[in-house]
């Protein structure tokens, strides 16, 4: 390719695969179809004339009805799969020296739930991507105003001036330390200056880690940088000024490493916050970052991480440059989503924390309607649209300019100016958090945020390379991962209920493909109904020798026969394959049920609340340390409980209830001897059978277990006389 085919001609910068057997699929779920709807014509066809039992069967059918129409939603994200491949060559062929600047944005809200080192080893990660470094500059949000947390990032530009040449003089991988130091030992074997590298590494680790002991930074430490005087006027986490630094300005001919080679700008900026002004959690941090990156460096491109998300391949900011500036279709592209990936997972997934489905098939899905979801961390996004641009064809050439940092001002200078951009009163009587930069009011902000994105006209990207780009870290204890999908479900279910609902504002403005796959997780709240009345219904008329569903002899049984084992084996083979094991399925259908009765209960029951003005929803921070004695357990797949949460009471109550009804209903229909019995109960049978196995590590953890872990006597007792009572009023 000569230079002359640059432009509209030119081989594309990125490709686009449909999935294999796409048409095998769409037969399969057609039939499957079928069988629901077999299933809702039983229900019609067969309404008992018993009062009571009308009404069990009529909400059991409502359930149906339900499951049916969300089983249709997810169907969006599997119909129209496509996987995404990059050229990185050609666009460092045609672009090497156009390529934009990118602003790259750190969050951290709280140092002692997320430990500084964890963020400096992000910032450190993605200071490092191979990429031109005059051109990336690297800010940390740091919503905990704490100077423990600027220290450890005045270490961690320090230490860059070692590690960023290190890690391109030996092309290494992962370039997050803590993360590189950790792997395989015989990836080391011909980096030479390994050890004193880490030596330097560790040294560093001990300071900051001491002055975390010590709860505050030594005198002589604090000579050191001007910064640090800033926090003489500090009077807590949530009172004080806004404070920025330019830890390393790029610009500076002076700000180099070891090797002479350039620095990406560095900078730590806390945003004010004053008890009379909300904050807005991340949204706002985010809107802070956006103003104040503006008058820094201005990248045209923003990447967006959780300070847990470390860079896991220092490509990622080329493969999203490669949609970018596709000179065929990179004008429409608003934002490169990558996946949520994990490096804490354990080998059974017993939280099914890697929520590979979600990456790896319905992501897919949606990109093939245009629209993967923004969900918060790993996320390249173009400036001007976070900011609130509407597409249009404009930005077809916007890339083709040549890339100089126009800012004029010194950084101290621009430590001035810039700062009131990060201050409370800054965005009063303003678009910001409206129709400007990310969106307020919701616990997902980045849902939302991407979703108005989409209505204004953009396309979004998925982008899941087989070295994943970035890595964070998993809950890793059964109350933590319920409480961040609490947080996640309610979110999510006030989309539909706000101005932007994707069944009302995003009617004509994005495909309905794309309505119904943002339906998916809006709608995961309201699953708590259907849910909970299958798993304690039909097992109670169990109890009571009251059949539910078809006889096993009839011809009606054959519809859930089919719908059953299919919707079974379908799963299953989605798991298997992608290389995940039978057991990670099982844990990842027991979590399906713990989520549904207990998280979106509590997300469905606070929207509600919400909505009438009796609650204001938060943002609960996901703890990223455990203790030695958790994390042990973890590690060995052991299920967490430990507390009485009230969620622990349902999830045991449940589990209860349904052993209770399983075994007493057999017992008494053993008593009966009627084979027409079994015949026509088999499936609650099955039903309940399935949701005592599924149970088993809360029974475990109810009255078997004697380590910290185990439920606490007090559920147990409770679950015991809540799930006996409701068997007696039902039968008596
Ligand atoms: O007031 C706040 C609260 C949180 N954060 C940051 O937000 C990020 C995500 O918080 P975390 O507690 O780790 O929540 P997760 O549930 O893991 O976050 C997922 O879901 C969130 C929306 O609910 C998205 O914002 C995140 O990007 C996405 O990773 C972290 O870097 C925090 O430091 C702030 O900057 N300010
Ligand atoms: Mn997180």
């Amino acid at each position: 390719m000569g230079n002359g085919s640059e432009g509209e001609g030119a081989l594309p910068l990125f490709e686009t695969k449909e999935a294999k057997f796409k048409n095998a699929y769409r037969l399969f779920a057609i039939s499957m179809f079928i069988g629901i709807c077999m299933i809702w014509v039983y229900r019609i066809t067969h309404i008992p004339l018993n009062l009571e039992e009308k009404w069990v069967w009529m909400l059991l059918f409502l359930s149906e009805l339900w499951f049916g129409f969300y089983w249709v939603l997810t169907q969006s994200v599997r119909w129209n799969r496509v996987y995404r491949s990059t050229f990185k060559d050609r666009l460092s062929h045609r672009y090497e020296d156009k390529l934009p600047g990118v602003d790259i944005f750190v969050c951290t809200a709280d140092p002692t739930i997320e430990p500084p080192m964890m963020a400096i080893n992000t910032v450190l990660s993605v200071m490092a991507y191979n990429y031109p470094t005059e051109k990336l500059s690297v800010y940390l949000s740091d919503d905990g105003g704490s100077d423990l947390t600027f220290y450890a990032l005045l270490e961690a530009s320090e230490f860059s001036k070692y590690w960023l040449p290190f890690c391109k003089k030996f092309n290494i991988e992962p370039r997050s330390p803590a993360a590189y130091f950790s792997t395989e030992s015989d990836l080391f074997v011909d980096v030479e200056g390994l050890s004193s590298i880490k030596q330097l590494y560790e040294e560093m680790e001990n300071r900051i880690e001491t002055a975390a002991k010590l709860g505050r930074i030594p005198e002589e430490i604090r000579t050191k940088h001007k910064g640090f005087s800033e926090w003489n006027s500090v009077s807590s986490q949530r009172d004080h000024q806004t404070i920025l630094q330019v830890l390393i300005d790029g610009r500076n001919p002076n700000a180099v490493d070891i090797d002479g080679g350039a620095l990406p700008t560095l900078v730590y900026l806390s945003r004010e916050k004053r008890p009379s002004h909300h904050h807005k959690f991340k949204a706002g941090a985010m809107n802070a970052l956006i103003r104040v990156s503006s008058k820094i460096s201005n990248g045209k491109i923003i990447l967006n991480v959780d300070c847990d998300m470390y860079s896991n391949n220092s490509e990622s900011v080329r493969d999203a440059c490669c949609f970018f500036m596709d000179e065929q279709k990179g004008h429409e592209i608003a934002f490169v989503q990558f996946p949520q990936s994990f490096d804490n997972l354990t080998k059974n997934d017993i939280y099914a924390s890697s929520m590979s489905i979600i990456g790896e098939v319905e992501f897919s899905g949606i990109d093939g309607y245009g629209g993967p979801l923004y969900i918060g961390t790993g996320c390249f996004h173009r400036r001007e649209t976070l900011s609130g641009g509407k597409y249009s064809e404009n930005y077809k050439f916007e890339y083709k300019e040549n890339f100089v940092n126009q800012v004029q001002e010194s950084a101290s200078e621009l430590e001035k100016t810039a700062k009131i951009l990060a201050d409370c009163a800054f965005e009063e009587g303003t678009q910001w958090g409206k129709e400007m930069g990310l969106k307020y009011g919701c616990p997902v902000e980045d849902v939302i945020t991407g979703l108005s994105i989409h209505c204004r006209g953009w396309k979004s990207v998925y982008f899941n390379p087989t070295r994943k780009g970035f890595l964070g870290i998993a809950p890793t204890t059964l109350g933590q991962t319920l409480v961040q999908h609490k947080r996640w479900s309610e979110g999510d279910f006030q989309i539909i209920l706000s101005k932007y609902g994707p069944l009302s504002y995003g009617v004509g403005r994005i495909k309905l493909g794309l309505q119904m796959a943002y339906c998916i997780y809006c709608f995961w709240a309201p699953n708590c109904l259907p849910t909970l009345y299958y798993s304690v219904i039909p097992s109670l008329y169990l109890l009571k020798g009251i059949s539910l569903f078809p006889r096993i002899t009839s011809p009606w049984f054959l519809p859930f026969a089919y719908v059953i084992i299919t919707e079974i084996l379908s799963s299953l083979g989605e798991f298997l394959c992608f290389g995940s094991t039978l057991q990670c399925w099982w844990n990842e259908q027991r979590i399906w049920l713990f989520k549904r009765t207990t998280s979106y209960l509590f997300g469905f029951i606070d929207t509600l609340l919400n909505v009438f003005g009796f609650a204001n929803s938060g943002f609960d921070i996901t703890a990223k340390l455990t203790d030695e004695d958790v994390s042990k357990r973890y590690e060995k797949d052991i299920m967490e409980f430990g507390n009485s949460s009230p969620m622990f009471i349902i999830l045991a109550t449940l589990a209860m209830l349904n052993l209770v009804c399983l075994l007493w209903g057999l017992q008494r229909m053993i008593m009966n001897t009627k084979t027409s019995n079994f015949e026509s109960l088999f499936l609650q049978v099955l039903l309940c059978g399935f949701l005592v196995v599924i149970n088993l590590p809360i029974y475990n953890g109810l009255f078997f277990r004697k380590d910290n872990g185990r439920m606490p006597t007090s559920v147990t007792v409770k679950s015991i006389i809540l799930a006996v009572l409701t068997c007696f009023l039902i039968l008596y």
